[in-house]
């Protein structure tokens, strides 16, 4: 791995330069040889479990690697903290892949930093297990996502509310910055900072980008608010709830990240919320679009300042990019939402269509993942067909006279219709036993079935039925914590 520290050419109020803390005992978990071969992992080093390890929890630095810890902000739950940051992760530098992309190689759970506040710099192995498996099931899923390298334990006792099994997780990502970042500095009024960042991140994630300013940001307004758009419409379409949408976690390259009190929606109900610590549901399912707008308002108030002299001035042409983004979100969902259906393209009333299959589904607390599964499969198999015409009564003959109408042949449908529907998803009670067999056995097995299964997920594969049950209790009780 040839480590670049683009990051470092931002002056030092960026970051703090710091070094990984060395932890007790490291052993190699979870590893992933696909995104090892992707970012030219040496197949020496592949293959050494106990140099992987070190490398892996930051007891060795590898040649070229700076590490820093970013400084960053983030509305928290609607409440604005002026200083976050990498409070237990380093950045330990970027590396180009075979393709010729950049990605930020960064440590999770390694130890203090100075934006650490009251925190340990820890991470316990359950959370770093969530983050590996769900990564890869939404990488997977085809849905924009951080991903994992590796899982190394440390030998070393973490304590949350019990004593834990501690583990540093290496998170892969086009790049760390968040709206968080913006508003470190925005909070700061360093106007100059902000510009730079602007650039920074223009050069990485948005290179097509052209003008001068003040029109470049405006465009690059333009171009994260699509891509969170592209996100979250991919979210719902695998019933991903992110379960922590602050700022702070609201990742400018669009990719999904922080994988903290996340969820995976099982019967339909757009207010179903899992995370321990959003009592008032902010987060809940349905709510996603309307934080996401929250959030890009969030982004367009750090821009005003660089927008005109007199930031006032622009509030209105900002405004309006704002209140356009719910019809640009609803066109992109309901794009999306007829794929699942199989139809081709949108038209007038597929929106009543789809409400009202949502509406069946609420009213009945039917699966999503299996229903949308069981009318993919409906197109080739007449006993599902026979079945889930009886679960969906009237909405079954309109669908169906709406698929007849569009005049494609079944077989197009169905393969249309598995492009937006997956067999199998990281079902949360499956999740959690995979975790709890790392933290009490030290085993992976489980976790390694699970992963082989989830990497194919518009497949059924000869272990998929093992993992595609509904838990007993329907998830009632089900509930996810920050990880912290
Ligand atoms: N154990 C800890 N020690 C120190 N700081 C922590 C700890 N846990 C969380 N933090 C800090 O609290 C803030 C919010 O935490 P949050 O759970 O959203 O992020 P995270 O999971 O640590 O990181 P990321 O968003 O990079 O996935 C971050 O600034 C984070 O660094
Ligand atoms: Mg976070």
């Amino acid at each position: 791995m040839n480590f670049i520290n683009s990051y470092l050419q931002l002056k030092e109020i960026f970051y703090e330069k710091i070094r990984p803390s060395t932890v007790a005992n490291p052993q190699l978990l979870l590893w992933n040889s696909a995104v090892a071969q992707q970012l030219m992992v040496g197949e020496e080093l592949a293959h050494d479990p106990t140099a992987l390890a070190a490398i892996f929890s930051g007891n060795e630095l590898l040649p070229g690697s700076e590490p820093v810890a970013t400084a960053y902000a983030g509305h928290q739950f609607g409440h604005f903290v002026p200083q976050l940051g990498d409070g237990r992760a380093h950045l330990l530098g970027e590396v180009v892949d075979l393709a010729g992309k950049r990605w930020d190689i960064q440590l999770k759970g390694s130890g203090p930093t100075s934006f650490s506040r009251n925190g340990d710099g820890r991470c316990a192995v359950g959370p770093a297990v969530r983050e590996f498996i769900m990564s890869e099931a939404m990488h997977a899923l085809g849905v924009p996502t951080t991903r994992c390298l590796a899982v190394v334990t440390t030998g070393e006792t973490v304590y949350r509310d019990t004593p834990l099994p501690g583990a540093v997780v290496t998170r892969v990502a086009s790049s760390h910055l968040r709206v968080g970042t913006f508003e470190y500095f925005a909070a700061r009024g360093n106007h100059e900072a902000l510009k730079a960042l602007c650039h920074y991140v223009i050069e990485r994630h948005y290179p097509e980008l052209e003008g001068g300013e003040p029109v470049l940001y405006l465009a690059l307004l333009d171009q994260v608010i699509e891509r969170q758009i592209e996100l979250v419409v991919e979210w719902m379409r695998v019933g991903f709830i992110h379960g922590v949408m602050n700022t702070d976690n609201t990742a400018l390259s669009g990719e999904t990240i922080d994988y903290g009190p996340c969820a995976m929606m099982g019967a339909y109900d757009p207010q179903t919320v899992y995370s321990s610590i959003d009592a008032m549901g902010r987060y809940a399912f349905g709510n996603q679009p309307k934080i996401l707008q929250w959030n890009m308002s969030r982004f367009a108030e750090c821009l005003l300042p660089l927008l005109d002299d007199d930031p006032t001035k622009p509030v209105k042409l900002v405004e309006l990019i704002i209140d356009e983004l719910p019809r640009r979100f609803e066109q992109h969902y309901l794009e999306m939402m007829a794929g699942k259906l199989g139809l081709s393209a949108c038209k007038t009333g597929d929106n009543q269509l789809i409400d009202e299959l949502l509406d069946h589904l609420k009213e009945h607390s039917f699966d999503y993942t299996l229903t949308f599964d069981r009318l993919t499969k409906s197109q080739s198999c007449e006993v599902v067909a026979g079945q889930v015409s009886q679960e969906l009564g009237v909405w079954w003959d309109r669908w169906r006279n709406r698929l007849d109408e569009q005049g494609d042949d079944p077989q197009t449908v169905q393969q249309r219709m598995r492009q937006h529907n997956p067999v199998v998803i990281p079902r949360n009670h499956h999740v959690e036993a995979a975790i709890r067999e790392c933290e009490q056995t030290g085993k992976t097995e489980l976790v390694e079935k699970f992963l082989q299964v989830l990497r194919s997920p518009y497949k059924d594969q000869e272990h998929t039925a093992e993992f595609q049950d509904l838990p007993a209790d329907g998830d009632r009780y089900y509930q996810t914590f920050c990880g912290t």
